[in-house]
């Protein structure tokens, strides 16, 4: 079995208290993980601020360290995967798509560490200083903390952790204490691409007592999360005139217009849906779907749902695995039944197992049952019908949250329409609003969050802009 402990610069430290990990599927017990105390944190973030101060790595050696551990990462890909199948549960083709993310990740922030630039700027051009010369550069901010949640541990650890580095920042990062043996892999894999000690200090332990015992932290400079609305909003209340990045819910919609390809429709909403058992911040979970298209849809979405195996996440014929729990999958079958009980009707699926959902279709349901209105964070998709276009417009913003949505249609003018008028971060057209690319910049408005993550955007907000002025 795998015991860690916590790595604070070049010491691995173990600790009385310790966590246990388990095989989301089978319920093995995987690993004994140290759990952090105060005294943890306050060290992590010491070291942290005394190697940034040391300001060692150029950013070409940034770069390389960087690149290194992308091609690490890729070389085993399947034995990350098999660990990413055990902590979280999801299937093996969604974990090594995780692993390719997650490479593709540190390859952009390898990149951007050679782009960290500035700017001219034209002083002359001001009236009075025309004697002038001045730039701007950007700055790292010092120590970054970086939680990262369970869903996507490796990836979205790597949308923290690649741009921090590149941009020459040190870090202090807390895991998902479900899904540390990702973090363990990353951490492993920088040091052996040749990240000195320090760069990099993870700790592990109860969320709510670590991020305290962070928040207060004044040495730490900036704050990246990935994670509920409700913990996002805590940091964001306790971290005062310091900068956070907050990746959180969404219940994102997506619009079946009358003129789409309602087939590619019904497809894209099924895989990208269910994908990872629905625990995904850009999941589809509200179909708007024209009226008069609704049944010829319906039935396309549960015949794609139908083909869909649950199962062993191993099997490489499983499409859905266990949700992250078995508390976890209680409440989604809460969420289903509590909708039936208010009038809403199971097209298909609807049954717990265990920590298993089965993909669920649920359609006349209403805008204030949990399933429409909270982000379910499972295998449900609600399907809503509506006449005109604004109308579905209107519903689909018609939420606290505001992170990705989609529209299928194959009318150009109804595409962009839309896209001026939806209130998300971004708004996919003609796939569903599951689709992300790593390089693109990702977030959201409304409680959705604060800032944009893909490597080139998130550095931006990793970095400080300091202006130089000369007078000549
Ligand atoms: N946007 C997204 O990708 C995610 C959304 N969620 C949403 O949140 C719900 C609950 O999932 P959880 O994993 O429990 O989310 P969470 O927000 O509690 O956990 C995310 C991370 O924050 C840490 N954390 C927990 N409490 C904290 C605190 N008080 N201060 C600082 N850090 C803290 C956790 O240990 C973990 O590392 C999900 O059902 C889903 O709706 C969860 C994970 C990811
Ligand atoms: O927060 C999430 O759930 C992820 O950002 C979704 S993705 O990056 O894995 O597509």
């Amino acid at each position: 079995m795998i015991q860690r402990g916590l790595i604070i610069g070049s010491e691995e430290i173990r600790t009385e208290e310790v966590f246990s990990v388990y095989n989301k599927f089978s319920n093995e017990k995987l690993a004994q993980i140290a759990k952090a105390e105060e005294k943890h944190v306050d060290l992590a973030v010491q070291v942290a601020k005394e190697t940034f101060h040391h300001d060692a790595l150029s950013p070409y050696e940034r770069y390389e360290i960087l690149n290194k551990a992308a091609l690490l990462l890729q070389k085993r890909k399947e034995e990350i995967a098999k660990t990413l199948v055990a902590e979280v549960g999801k299937t093996i083709k969604e974990a090594r798509i995780e692993v390719d993310r997650s490479v593709q990740t540190m390859l952009l922030s390898s990149e951007e560490a050679k782009r960290l630039g500035g700017e001219v700027l034209p002083l002359s051009a001001s009236p009075g200083s025309e004697n002038k010369f001045g730039y701007y550069v950007r700055s790292p901010i010092g120590v970054i903390c970086a939680i990262t949640p369970f869903n996507v541990p490796l990836n979205l650890s790597c949308h923290k952790i690649g741009p921090a580095l590149a941009a020459g920042n040190t870090v202090v990062w807390k895991p998902a204490s479900d899904t540390p043996l990702s973090a363990y892999i990353l951490m492993d894999t920088l040091l052996e691409a040749g990240l000195p000690a320090g760069y990099v200090n993870l700790i592990c332990g109860s969320g709510a007592s670590l991020g305290k015992w962070l928040l207060q932290d004044q040495r730490i400079g900036k704050y990246t999360f990935t994670g509920s609305s409700g913990v996002g909003k805590k940091m964001k209340e306790q971290s005062g005139f310091r900068s956070v990045s907050l990746e959180l819910g969404n219940n994102s919609p997506n619009i079946v217009h009358h003129d789409a390809d309602l087939d590619q429709a019904a497809q894209m909403c099924t895989l990208r849906g269910f994908f990872s058992a629905g625990q995904a911040c850009i999941s589809v979970q509200r179909i708007y779907v024209q009226r008069d298209v609704k049944d010829k849809f319906l039935e396309k979405l549960v015949e794609y749902t139908n083909k869909l195996k649950l199962g062993d996440p191993f099997d490489e014929e499983t499409d859905i695995g266990p949700l992250i729990s078995v508390g976890e999958a209680n409440r989604v079958k809460e969420w289903i039944d509590e909708a039936v009980g208010q009038g809403a009707k199971i097209v298909v699926g609807g049954q717990q197992d265990g920590a298993f959902i089965e993909p669920t279709i649920l359609e006349n349901v209403k805008a204030e049952m949990k399933v429409v209105c909270q982000e379910v964070f499972g295998p449900v998709l609600t399907v809503i019908p509506y006449d005109e276009l604004d109308d579905a417009i209107r519903q689909a913003n018609d939420s606290e949250y505001g992170l990705q949505s989609g529209i299928f249609t194959s009318n150009l003018n109804h595409a962009m329409y839309a896209a001026k008028k939806l209130q998300t971060g971004g708004v996919i057209i003609n796939d569903a609003s599951t689709y992300r690319a790593d390089l693109m910049p990702y977030g959201g408005i409304k409680n959705s969050g604060i800032g944009r993550e893909g490597p080139r955007f998130a550095i931006e907000q990793m970095t400080e802009l300091k202006v130089v002025v000369m007078n000549l």
